[in-house]
């Protein structure tokens, strides 16, 4: 049996115009999906997921479509989960050469689904480890990195960044364009996070603003203007000035809203933490629904949040030091 965690993250700057590539920087945070893997007798897989929804799931498979489940979770959330799994377990048996070992896999998790805290990434780059090494190879974290990656890239149909795989893997605040993927100092950063209890569909929304990009060259210019945002917070995260990081944080979340990848209870938070007296707010992630980033060291947003309609709940979340963890 082996097991492995790996954290999400949340977006400082640059989400979606990352996927075209312009720079962003992620920062991993401690809130973690933990993967226990056993190796089978035979070449099935049988994932059981706890916290997919408040019962959990179970499915058995020996090829894509023959899944058995034993609870009542919704069949799109199973396939979005299988595809993920599915792909992790293909990139190890790439990796390996041992393409006919199948595995039970057990997944529990405290990031949110869909809610652009990453739970995917952390959940194939915890996978991806946890199964290499119980077929006796430890991957460096630049190849952990690297397959989770083209999991991703997989599921996501092709539309996919490095950013939040390769946070996930190496943990702490990193900064990615195009490949080029490298760790980054950082201040101490007071994230406060708020989260509306929904969802986004990763792939759905990238698909939105690509289709936005190819009919406006507005649009096209907007996911530069991002990519000009995050060069201005690189200079001020490196001078530990978080005012300024705050206020483009701002604009940064003012440019994916005019993208269409908000909502009306992320628009509602992001305000609500701006009122509150943060340095700066906007969403994170994927968008649609889900999670929204505020800098502030003081208690006042997350109590503003915790009042705020159409916020299910808010904490702060520490900077996640260590990326992947060999726990067994
Ligand atoms: N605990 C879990 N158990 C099983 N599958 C999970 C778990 N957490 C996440 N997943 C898979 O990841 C999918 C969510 O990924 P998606 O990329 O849409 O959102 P996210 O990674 O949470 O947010 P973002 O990409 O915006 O940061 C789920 O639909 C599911 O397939
Ligand atoms: C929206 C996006 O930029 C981040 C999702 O967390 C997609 C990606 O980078 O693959
Ligand atoms: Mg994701």
């Amino acid at each position: 049996m082996t097991v492995s965690s790996a954290p999400g993250k949340v977006y400082l700057f640059g989400e979606h115009a990352v996927v075209y590539g312009e720079p962003a920087v992620p920062c991993a945070i401690e809130r973690r999906a933990r993967v226990t893997v056993e190796q089978r007798s035979d070449d099935r897989l049988r994932v059981q997921a706890e916290d997919l929804s408040i019962d959990g799931f179970t499915v058995e498979y020996g090829g894509q479509h023959d899944g058995r489940h034993d609870v009542n979770v919704p069949e799109p959330l199973i396939s979005a989960a299988m595809g993920y799994v599915d792909g992790a377990i293909e990139q190890v048996h790439d990796v390996t050469g041992e393409d006919d070992v199948g595995f039970d896999v057990t997944i529990e998790s405290d990031i949110p689904l869909g809610a652009g805290l990453g739970s995917s990434a952390a959940v194939v780059v915890a996978a991806i480890d946890a199964a290499t090494r119980e077929l006796g190879l430890t991957l460096e974290t630049d190849e952990l990195a690297e397959r989770a990656y083209r999991t991703e890239h997989a599921v996501q149909e092709g539309q996919a960044s490095r950013a939040d795989t390769f946070c996930s893997a190496t943990g702490g605040a990193v900064r990615v364009e195009g490949d080029d993927c490298q760790p980054i100092e950082a201040p101490e950063l007071p994230f406060v996070i708020g989260f509306d209890g929904g969802a986004g569909e990763t792939g759905e929304l990238v698909a939105g603003v690509r289709a936005l990009r190819e009919e406006y060259s507005f649009a096209a210019d907007t996911v530069a203007a991002i990519g000009d945002v995050v060069r201005r917070g690189e200079t001020a995260l490196q001078a530990g000035n978080l005012e300024e990081v705050g206020r483009l944080m701002n604009f940064n979340h003012g440019l994916l809203s005019a993208l269409g990848v908000s909502a009306r209870d992320l628009e509602t938070m992001v305000w609500a933490a701006r009122d509150a007296g943060a340095y700066g707010a906007k969403l994170t992630g994927a968008g649609g629904g889900g999670c929204i980033v505020a800098l502030d060291p003081t208690p006042e947003t997350e109590t503003a949040l915790r009042f705020t309609p159409g916020c299910e709940d808010a904490f702060r979340a520490e900077l996640a030091e260590e990326g992947v963890k060999r726990l067994a």
